[in-house]
């Protein structure tokens, strides 16, 4: 049996944290492969390596000093092999570093080190065999994942290999250049380390008791999911539960291998385990509750839109051409409503309004702005009859004024608009009234 661990920025922040993941790993032997992501926050008010990396490749860049800032990332690995007595010295790695980053190797480069030098760190602490990711994981000359390439070259060096540390986040573009996935993306590492060994699980471990119903920065204290299954944890992380990356899923979903998330601070406890299906009830009507804000919603009205063959697709095409992604599309029999991203849309409103005139001749158009979008999510949903309808009253109740409504046709989730002012608020009327009260 072979387990894949991925352990997340805050279980590897301090020679104190890695000491716990140290005692994780020996305690089972089918711990086989390790995925480490780059030293994370060690307090509220620390910052990332993967940020300091950023920031100190930016000054390179623009021809600045970045003496002071590289010195200050080298003492928080030395922090970490001082804390751990570890015989391992890092300066010629710095050498490199500092003269790739003169040579302005790149921001992709530079964020990636991150993780490179904490697997050096993480291999010499556990006696494990390190593996450069830029060897094994592959992108194309897009920049797209090589799923194929990678798995090739990966299951071969894993065959070969009985324990090892891949370092998360990077691998390399078909000129050998170091390529990121995008941030977060040491999950996805791990995903796909776990496809290449044909892991028995992946387990994922982070600073919270696996998948919880909401975001903990929201309510206090929430209660873990206990099952979920990968399309709920889809609809979760797309809608900002960000516990797992959202393109993490896809690898080992393909090869049927579950995920168990878990607490590197509190390793007794089970955490979530994501599965492709499930006979297990969940604990409560709705499996979990995330949201995103910053929407705007392009409404779009013409009379007797519905007998227009051809209306949405017209309407439709003023995105595309503008390059604007639509997120949700409700709609109505003489109207139809386009959510999209606030940020992308801002800077080209105009443009997507006189493109809507053009090819669709709508009657009217009309904005709305600083939309949040929470989606309420679960298995359980369709079983259960009047889960809208309490989700309606809980956020009439909390004086919370609904925007748009949004059931997809699985019944795996209700989409919920609400301004953004409200977003918070509306988190924990639904929260309360399916979790606290179960009312
Ligand atoms: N529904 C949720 N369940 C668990 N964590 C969540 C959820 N929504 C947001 N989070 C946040 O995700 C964080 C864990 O993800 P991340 O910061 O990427 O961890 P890591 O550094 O271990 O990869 C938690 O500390 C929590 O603040
Ligand atoms: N270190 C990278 C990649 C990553 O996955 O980190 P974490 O596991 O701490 O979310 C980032 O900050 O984006």
């Amino acid at each position: 049996m072979v387990k894949v661990v991925k352990f997340g920025g805050s279980s590897l922040a301090s020679a104190e944290q890695f000491t716990k993941v140290g005692d994780i790993i020996r305690s089972d032997e089918s711990r086989k492969y390790v995925v480490p992501s780059a030293p994370g926050k060690r307090n509220s008010k620390d910052t990332k390596v993967t940020d300091m990396l950023y920031a100190c490749y930016d000054l390179a860049e623009n021809d600045q000093d970045f003496k002071v800032m590289l010195r200050k990332i080298k003492d928080r690995y030395d922090s970490i092999i001082n804390g751990l007595h570890l015989k391992l010295a890092l300066d010629e790695e710095f050498k490199i570093i500092a003269e790739n980053f003169k040579a302005k190797a790149g921001a992709d480069y530079a964020a990636s080190r991150g993780e490179y030098l904490n697997g050096i760190i993480m291999a010499n602490y556990l006696g494990y065999e390190f593996i450069d990711s830029a060897t094994v994981i592959f992108f194309d000359e897009n920049g797209n994942f090589d799923a194929e390439k990678t798995d090739k070259v990966l299951s071969k060096k894993l065959e070969q290999t009985e324990k090892a540390v891949i370092p998360g986040f990077y691998g390399a573009g078909p000129d050998g250049k170091v390529v990121t996935f995008s941030r977060g993306g040491s999950d996805i590492t791990g995903s796909i380390v776990s496809k290449a060994c044909h892991a028995s699980m992946y387990e994922n471990w982070t600073d919270v008791s696996g998948c919880l119903v909401a975001d903990p920065r929201i309510i206090d204290n929430p209660q873990p999911i206990k099952v979920v299954t990968y399309r709920e944890l889809r609809e979760l992380s797309y809608m900002g539960a960000s516990v797992l990356h959202e393109d993490a899923v896809f690898p080992v979903r393909k090869a049927g291998i579950p995920i168990n998330i878990r607490n590197t601070n509190d390793p007794e406890a089970p955490g979530t385990l994501i599965v492709e299906s499930t006979c297990q009830k969940p604990d409560y009507t709705i499996t979990g509750i995330a949201g995103k804000k910053g929407f705007v919603a392009v409404n779009i009205d013409k009379d007797k839109m519905n007998s227009e063959v051809g209306f949405c697709r017209k309407a439709l095409q003023a995105f595309e051409e503008n390059g604007i992604s639509i997120e949700h599309m409700p709609s109505g029999i003489d109207t139809m409503t386009v959510f999209v991203h606030q940020a992308e849309f801002e800077g080209k409103e105009q443009q997507v309004i006189s493109s809507i005139r053009r090819l669709a001749h709508p009657d009217i158009i009309d904005l709305e702005s600083d939309l949040a979008l929470i989606a309420v999510v679960g298995r359980g949903m369709k079983s259960n009859r009047g889960t809208a309808g309490r989700i309606f009253s809980a956020l009439a109740h909390a004086n919370i004024n609904v925007r748009m409504i949004d059931q997809g046709s699985s019944e795996l989730n209700i989409i919920i608009g609400v301004s953004n002012d409200d977003f918070d608020k509306a988190i924990k009327a639904i929260y309360d009234i399916f979790v606290v009260t179960q009312l």
